[in-house]
């Protein structure tokens, strides 16, 4: 059998808003935008506010090295990272914890190609980076083909984010919701919040955002938040939007339609707590019958 503790994973309640951001093809434009959103958000009383994958260009793998950025060595310049200083603006002039979202980036060391996500505390500066670890590569056929590892390249850890007076976030990008291990080992060490800017499309959109999300939820009895762009048709990928609040017990608090809009949720450590307590599955595992894979290494190249 496991044991658990008993110290709350969130020490005080927090407000969270998922940006269903508008974007386009103008990176400027776009920024500014979310910098408008972003104000928003805190002006309504939002303490973490998160942007969607790939907020301020368009998605796909013909976009990528076109828009992407260069983030080390870190902190980068302006020019080789607007993207990096706007975000850490938009977090320090409104006093936010703020998941920027993604950007595509390039190591020019190495030539990589990586969709990173960048998470920034209220006095502006960097608390985490995610490079997306699981790639989107699917095809079904008739419906949408996808190979996002025809460009980029996998980053190799879990990603925890500390946010003092709160708990732990995890922070992830889109794809890596289907892969139940990594919110396993981020629920088993600690994290509040499972917090992922996706962009779901016309297909799996409709089949699985929500039941991922919800899935995530009931197993690590914490909260889930997805945030998409919102739905663009002119664009080359139609995300789906349905950009959600999942609680531990794995109800939907909020979800969006396909429009631009902002969703939001009051996050509660008793609500963990009460989850945990009536469905008390960390007492129950049974590490003598399967190993518990929060143990071990869970960082392979930290940036
Ligand atoms: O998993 C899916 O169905 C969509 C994933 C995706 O769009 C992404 O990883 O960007």
């Amino acid at each position: 059998m496991s044991t658990t503790s008993s110290a709350p994973v969130l020490k005080k309640p927090i407000k969270i808003s998922c940006i269903q951001l508008a974007s386009g093809a103008d990176k400027d434009a776009n920024l500014q935008h979310a910098a408008a959103k972003v104000a928003e958000a805190a002006r309504s009383g939002s303490k973490l506010v998160v942007l969607p994958e790939c907020f301020n260009s368009p998605y796909g793998c013909d976009y990528f090295p076109q828009y992407a950025e260069t983030l080390l060595p870190s902190p980068p310049t302006r020019e080789q990272s607007p993207s990096f200083h706007a975000l850490s603006a938009m977090a320090a002039d409104n006093g936010v914890y703020l998941v920027g979202g993604s950007i595509p980036e390039l190591n020019p060391e190495t030539g990589k190609y990586y969709n990173t996500s960048l998470t920034f505390g209220p006095d502006g500066g960097l608390l985490g980076t995610h490079r997306k670890v699981h790639l989107f590569d699917i095809d079904i056929p008739g419906k949408i083909k996808f190979k996002e590892s025809d460009v980029l390249s996998p980053g190799n850890k879990v990603t925890l984010v500390e946010l003092p007076e709160y708990g732990t976030i995890a922070v992830a990008i889109c794809y890596d919701v289907r892969f139940p291990e990594l919110a396993t080992i981020a629920a088993r060490r600690g994290a509040f919040a499972l917090v992922y800017p996706g962009a779901f499309n016309l297909t799996t959109g409709p089949m699985h955002w929500r039941l991922l999300a919800q899935a995530r939820a009931v197993d690590n009895q914490i909260y889930v938040a997805l945030c998409s762009p919102a739905r663009d048709m002119g664009a080359s990928y139609h995300a789906w939007g349905h950009s959600l609040i999942v609680d531990p017990l794995a109800k939907v608090v909020v979800e969006a339609d396909e429009h631009e809009t902002i969703v939001q949720g009051e996050l509660v450590g008793e609500a963990i707590a009460e989850a945990r307590k009536n469905i008390p599955l960390n007492s129950q595992r049974r590490f003598d019958v399967y190993p518990d894979i929060s143990q071990g290494k869970i960082s392979f190249d930290e940036l």
